[in-house]
């Protein structure tokens, strides 16, 4: 695949400007690139999402064009979204299939072409597992069959490591092996560069909009890749230091919380016509399953306490009780000292939670609003936002342009949507608004998730130090290099259960990822290799551990 002089342009932004690459058949592709560099945009445009306002990309020495995701299937290219796109309730095969009818139909040819296509790649799926019972690997195996299913030949993978943990890394890689033995082609975006440069056959730079230079893998480092996708030394975080004081700031009793399974299906009965007051029932099978169970943890000041867990195993649960977006069945919630269990989220907020919520578009912002109106969200009734309860919009305004520069949030100015940032600039403008709330208790959910390695540096600082400040945080993150290089303590959740603990001074990421599938319980001993103590801090060759 050829692209030539590739150019978009948004109201303010050129977020591609003359781009050229040249993908060869049968490689892995990596495309790095910090925040707002233009990769998702460049991926849309090859996806048929989007429309180039100049330029040309040719597929076999064929110059194409597309105007919808349709056509750039029909072409043979495939993407696989970050955030998965599987109907749970409906079986793998089920999936694949859906909306795929007219290619093998729906009975015993499409199941026999799933199998097919399973063990040629070495994906392993089953066709009549059901979508919610699988891991996040396996799901990801599903989206990666669901676009060979439909004639894919070159493949767009975003971020696919984010949400994996060690092992599974491993594994994706070796299917991504398999994929381009069998002639197929993969386009790799990621922001880990340690990755990139284990898997990537090519990798391309792009800075600020245009592609800055190619290198190669098998010489490169993770330092020089960093330099040249910010043009500059990267900064390198500070070492860590033991804040850790013996002040109880969030402590967390018994806490359980049981599955309802209401879902907003009305009771339906052959005899009568639903109305809208119909009561609603309880539908899941699962009813009574213990979401949380027996949830018991403290949080001291200075401290920061990560929790590892495969996503599911309750961590959205726990942070969710701790919002009070949920009401526990059991339990008990204390923050400094004072109860929780009947103070509404605003309250919880004004009392001194800081919240960066793993859903960053249901949680974190409204989209459709400028940045200025998201500085103000969840913290209406706060200085600077409100003086004596009324808005003050110019100093929320003024603030907002604060964080924007601290932060370094990409973008031409605080009137555009939050909708127009790239992902990791939405990410760090969130980061920032909670942290300048200077909050006693932070929860943070994958703070880091989709930044670049700079910005990553910079939110492990402003972390750090408001730690060092007396700041208690929940870390949650799929991230374990990040996990295990931050915390000062080390939970492991499993179906809704703190089952394990361990020394982040000594675990490392496969021994943790190990005791996240269930295969560890009670405390964690540290193997050998981890003598060097992991953590987040730019290593010889500026990769991050
Ligand atoms: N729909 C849009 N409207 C306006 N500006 C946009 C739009 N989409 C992207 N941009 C801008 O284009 C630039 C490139 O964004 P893009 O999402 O392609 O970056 P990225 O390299 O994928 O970043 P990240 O690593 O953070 O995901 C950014 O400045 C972004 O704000």
């Amino acid at each position: 695949m050829e692209l030539h002089g590739i150019t978009k342009r948004f109201p303010g932004v050129v977020a591609n400007r003359d781009i050229a690459i040249t993908v060869r058949k049968g490689t892995v592709h990596a495309l790095i690139g910090e925040n707002g560099a233009g990769k998702s945009t460049l991926m849309k445009i090859l996806y048929g999402m989007q429309k180039p306002d100049e330029g040309t990309i040719a597929i076999d020495g064929e110059q194409v064009a597309f105007s919808t995701p349709g056509d750039a299937i029909a072409r043979g290219i495939g993407m696989v979204h970050q955030h998965f796109m599987l109907a749970d309730n409906l079986t793998v095969l089920e999936n694949v299939v859906l909306g795929g009818e007219k290619l093998h139909g729906i009975g015993a040819k499409a199941r026999k072409k799933i199998l097919e296509i399973s063990d040629a790649y070495g994906l392993g799926v089953r066709p009549d597992a059901l979508v919610e019972d699988l891991g996040v690997a396996d799901r990801q195996r599903v989206e990666i069959l669901k676009v060979l299913y439909r004639g894919a030949r070159i493949l767009i993978l975003d971020e696919p490591t984010a949400v994996l943990v060690p092992q599974e890394v491993d594994a994706l890689f070796d299917n991504l092996r398999e994929l381009k033995a069998e002639g197929l082609t993969v386009i790799f975006i990621s922001h880990k560069l340690g990755e990139v440069l284990k898997v990537a056959d090519d990798i391309t730079v792009i800075r600020r909009g245009t592609t800055v230079g190619t290198a190669d893998p098998r010489t490169a480092t993770t330092k020089q890749l960093a330099e040249l996708m910010v043009g500059s030394e990267l900064p390198s975080p500070e070492t860590r230091e033991s804040t850790v004081t013996d002040v109880p700031m969030l402590q967390v009793e018994g806490l359980t919380l049981l599955e309802t399974g209401i879902t907003a299906v009305p009771q339906v009965s052959a005899a009568r016509v639903v109305s809208p007051s119909d009561t609603y029932v309880h539908e899941s099978a699962e009813v009574g399953r213990k979401l949380l169970d027996d949830v018991s943890l403290t949080i001291h000041k200075g401290e920061i306490l990560g929790i590892a867990g495969v996503e599911g195993n309750g961590q959205t649960e726990l942070i969710e009780a701790l919002m009070g977006m949920v009401s526990p069945d059991a339990g008990v919630i204390r923050l400094d000292g004072a109860d929780l269990s009947a103070v509404p989220v605003r309250k919880r907020r004004e009392g001194g939670i800081g919240y960066i919520p793993e859903d960053r578009h249901r949680h974190g912002l409204l989209l459709e609003a400028p940045l200025w109106e998201n500085r103000i969200l969840g913290h209406v009734t706060e200085a600077p936002n409100s003086k004596r309860g009324i808005l003050d919009l110019k100093a929320a305004r003024q603030d907002t342009e604060r964080i924007v520069r601290e932060y370094d949030v990409r973008t031409p100015g605080i009137d555009v949507t939050a909708a127009s940032l790239s992902g990791g600039n939405q990410q760090k403008l969130i980061v920032g608004r909670e942290m300048s709330h200077n909050p006693k208790f932070l929860i943070a959910a994958h703070p880091t998730r989709g930044v670049d390695v700079g910005a990553q540096a910079q939110i492990w600082d402003a972390i750090r130090d408001a730690r060092r400040e007396g700041l208690a945080v929940l870390l949650i993150s799929a991230d374990l290099d990040e996990l295990i290089g931050l915390s000062d303590t080390l939970r492991v959740m499993y179906r809704g259960k703190l089952v394990a603990d361990a020394d982040p001074a000594t675990i490392t990421p496969e021994q943790l990822g190990s005791a996240m599938t269930g295969a560890a319980s009670g405390h964690l001993e540290g193997g050998e290799q981890a003598e060097q103590s992991a953590q987040p801090e730019q290593s010889e060759d500026g990769d991050a551990r």
